[in-house]
């Protein structure tokens, strides 16, 4: 194996919740060999014990890494997240210490839009509650109450990656597509734009949310969003628990206000498959609940699993940030010839001009120089021709200047 300046086999890989084996692969491809495989979440303080040492750590909704968490992780040089979510991860924090987290933004979103689609028309067929009385020997064959889809106005609250599939796929049956965002949306189909939130709740058959976990999505349907709904409407939440007050939600149900709902994320979620789950809609016949696996279809784990662990081992072995949620973007190319030095630092002024005194005054040639800055941090990505023990002691030297947050070395 190629001698790198940090030896692979040193490298720990932390990966939770059960990633798919696809991770595995690509990081033992790449080199790496130390990986710790869990296939839950793993309790607080076994977390920060096991994240001490962890250079790399894979995840997904589950595990909390929050800043208390993050800064016990003294050696992390990334994280993954193996999902679209990225809110379990104090973003701010890791951004502070250096830390760049990824996700995998494409690769479920197909599979959480056939399982919105599905339960659109179970819901409207009202098959969640003549499912759960045939399963207790009953038998009720009537037309009352269920319709087609097709003519029926489907409203998308959040027309990003997901809501636009579901939109598309909708149009397909010969539904009318609504959607609400905050950002002005490129409209696919013959979907159109709602006035406003109200606008949509008010015109649509079904509701079906598709928004990140905010402070300004959080409890966005509350009590006064599901009066506003069409008596005898139907919501679909697989975004986030936290977008729903479940509670409201229960109740507009046990009204018959809204028909049916069918909900795959619950503001709190059992952290591992053992642990009960316990809600509010547990037992009502016209709910369809789903332990939040709008994203896991084999295909969209398998992916994940390849495109996440590609990220990491990318970020770690060549310095490229692309794609990264927290941390300004570098593309890099391969550098077979040259020593690359990182530098990670507070966006201040007069940052750069200190760097590049630091090479002119010791007289190294720079041989490709890369900056991307966001409003907090900067990342220099520095090659240079010179010795291992340059590389070193430039490394050492660049990690003094003020304001600095990481350095490291890549050959
Ligand atoms: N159930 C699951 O297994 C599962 C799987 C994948 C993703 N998700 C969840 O679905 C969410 C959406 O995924 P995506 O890939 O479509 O994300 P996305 O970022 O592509 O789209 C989100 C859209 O919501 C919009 N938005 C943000 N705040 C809003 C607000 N307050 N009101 C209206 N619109 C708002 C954004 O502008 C964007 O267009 C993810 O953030 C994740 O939490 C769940
Ligand atoms: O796999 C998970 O735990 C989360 C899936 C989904 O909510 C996502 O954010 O991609």
């Amino acid at each position: 194996m190629k001698k790198t300046s940090f030896p692979k086999q040193d490298i720990r890989v932390l990966l939770l919740e059960g990633v798919s084996a696809s991770a595995v692969e690509t990081f033992k491809a790449a080199g790496y060999s130390q990986i710790e495989f869990h296939e839950k979440s793993l309790p607080d303080a076994e977390l920060r014990r096991r994240i001490a040492d962890a250079h790399l750590v894979g995840i997904r909704s589950r595990t909390q890494l929050d800043a208390a968490t993050l800064e016990s992780a003294k050696r992390l040089i990334a994280v993954g997240c193996f999902c679209i979510g990225t809110n379990q991860v104090d973003l701010a924090a890791a951004q502070g210490l250096g830390v760049p987290v990824f996700n995998a933004p494409y690769s479920n979103t197909r599979s959480v839009a056939e399982l919105v689609l599905a339960e659109a028309i179970l819901l409207m067929r009202r098959i969640p509650q003549k499912n759960a009385q045939c399963h207790r020997g009953g038998w009720s064959k009537s037309a009352a109450g269920s319709y087609e889809v097709r003519g029926k106005v489907l409203g998308i609250v959040g027309y990003g990656h997901i809501g636009t599939q579901v939109g598309l796929l909708a149009e397909g049956l010969g539904m009318r597509v609504l959607f609400h965002d905050v950002e002005s949306k490129l409209t696919l189909g013959n979907a159109q734009a709602a006035a406003a939130l109200d606008d949509l709740l008010e015109r649509a058959d079904v509701v079906t949310l598709h928004v990140p976990e905010t402070p300004q999505t959080r409890l966005m349907i509350g009590a006064a969003q599901l009066a506003r709904m069409r008596p005898g409407a139907c919501l679909i939440n697989a975004s986030r628990g936290t977008v729903v007050d479940i509670d409201a939600l229960a109740a507009a149900l046990r009204t018959g206000h809204i028909a049916g709902a069918a909900i795959d994320v619950f503001p709190v979620e059992p952290k591992g498959n053992e642990d009960a789950f316990v809600s509010p809609l547990v037992g009502m016949d016209n709910v369809i609940l789903t332990p939040h696996v709008g994203g896991s279809t084999l295909e969209a784990q398998d992916n994940i699993g390849i495109e996440v662990a590609a990220k990491l081992v990318r970020y770690s072995d060549n310095g490229s940030t692309l794609s990264a949620v927290n941390f300004p973007e570098v593309t890099l190319p391969e550098h077979p010839h040259s020593r690359r030095l990182l530098h990670i630092h507070r966006n201040t002024p007069g940052m750069l001009s200190r760097i590049n005194e630091l090479f002119s005054r010791e007289n190294v040639n720079i041989d490709g120089q890369y900056l991307q800055t966001s409003p907090s941090i900067g990342y220099v990505v520095i090659d240079v021709s010179t010795s291992e023990p340059q590389a070193a002691a430039l490394k050492e030297a660049l990690a003094q200047i003020p304001g600095t947050l990481r350095t490291r070395v890549l050959y």
